[in-house]
């Protein structure tokens, strides 16, 4: 039994006596309590692959903010790892595959792994936390959609206008295609089993949506997004976060996905037109939580009321700096929690 259901029945599209909150990215390097425990490591694979850790970062900021879900600590690159593609965490510069796909032999190596094998760590993870979280607030799984996961594989790192992958997808459609296929293959089946291990609610992260223009979208990212609401909505509520790609909210409204994340380019009442009867999340600017106290609450009220007029859960436009001051995020929290609209 869940002591503080909010989050899950605004996911569901139920009424809720206020509007539930989290934020992207609210277990990590804002928090004090997270840099001391990273510090005593040797790096973010070891925090994401110990699940006891993983699971206590996962429930810090439950106690430091009084967010209303817990989102399991993990990272989307978890799943190419587990595919045959390992990562590594670069200090201050961010993810790094020392090899890379860049043909058809590179792609027919890849597995689809059985979760519980590649990725028992994250399994592992959650039911740790389902279990430690013991009914405070929902939890959240989480997985990058395909076309984010196969930028990154094809890229191998973090990149401003990813010209190595958007060219693949010129060169290589085919090819693109059968690793977004088995990108999507083990997606559902992580995800399905995060449900299993005890996820309420999974939600898909495109943060790469914005650099491919909208008919490319349609064919390369929201049909295989598509493909994974299919899957899982039997399950538990999806919700679709896909960072610049405003265009595709219709596309998104058509498949079984019970909530759209919204990014802070969108307009909340112009996205609601386009949306039917899902819920929408978001929408925040993360800069907008470096102001005084004064400014981040008056910040939050302007966005809580743009979403008027249907359901909502208050979010960020995208994970938070992590330069933010914990203080401004709970200002944040607590306008959230004090508004009745
Ligand atoms: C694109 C992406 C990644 N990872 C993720 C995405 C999709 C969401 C988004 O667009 O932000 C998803 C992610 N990564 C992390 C979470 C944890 C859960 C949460 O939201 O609180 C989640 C949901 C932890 C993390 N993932 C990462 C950190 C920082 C690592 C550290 O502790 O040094 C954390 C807390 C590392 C990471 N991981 C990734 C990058 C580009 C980086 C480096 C940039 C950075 O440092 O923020 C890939």
């Amino acid at each position: 039994m869940l002591k503080n259901d909010l989050f899950l029945r605004a996911a569901r599209g139920e009424a809720t006596e206020r509007t539930p909150v989290w934020l992207m990215r609210q277990a990590g390097r804002i928090l004090p309590e997270y840099r001391a425990l990273r510090a005593r490591l040797s790096g973010f694979k070891e925090l994401v692959e110990t699940p006891e850790l993983a699971a206590e970062v996962t429930i810090q900021p439950i106690d430091a903010l009084d967010v209303d879900a817990a989102i399991i600590f993990s990272d989307i690159l978890v799943v190419p790892d587990a595919m045959g593609l390992p990562y590594e965490m670069v200090e201050a510069r961010g993810p790094l595959f020392p090899t890379t796909i860049k043909s058809a032999a590179d792609i027919d190596k890849l597995r689809i792994p059985d979760p519980e094998d590649g990725l028992g760590y994250v399994l592992d993870a959650l039911r740790i936390t389902k279990k430690a979280l013991n009914g405070r607030v929902p939890l959240i799984g989480f997985a990058g959609a395909p076309f984010t996961i196969l930028a990154y594989m094809i890229e191998g790192h973090g990149s401003k206008t990813f010209s190595k992958a958007r060219g693949f997808l010129y060169k290589e459609p085919v090819l693109a295609h059968r690793l977004l296929a088995k990108i999507t293959a083990t997606t559902i089946a992580y995800l399905q089993a995060q449900v299993a291990a005890g996820a309420q609610v999974v939600q898909v992260f495109d943060s790469w949506a914005g650099i491919l223009p909208p008919a490319q979208y349609t064919e390369f990212s929201a049909r295989y997004i598509a493909e994974i609401t299919e899957a899982l909505a039997p399950l538990v509520p999806v919700t679709v976060f896909a960072k610049g790609a405003w265009w595709a909210v219709p596309e998104f409204a058509a498949t079984p996905c019970r909530t759209i994340g919204l990014d802070w380019n969108q307009d909340p009442a112009q996205v609601r037109l386009q949306a039917g009867n899902k819920t929408l999340q978001g929408n925040l600017d993360p800069c907008a939580l470096y102001g005084t106290p004064e400014q981040v609450k008056a910040a939050t009220e302007a966005m809580l009321r743009q979403f008027a007029g249907g359901p909502h859960i208050a979010n960020l436009g995208h994970g938070v700096y992590p330069d933010t001051n914990p203080d401004n995020v709970r200002v944040f929290v607590e306008t959230v929690k004090a508004w009745r609209g």
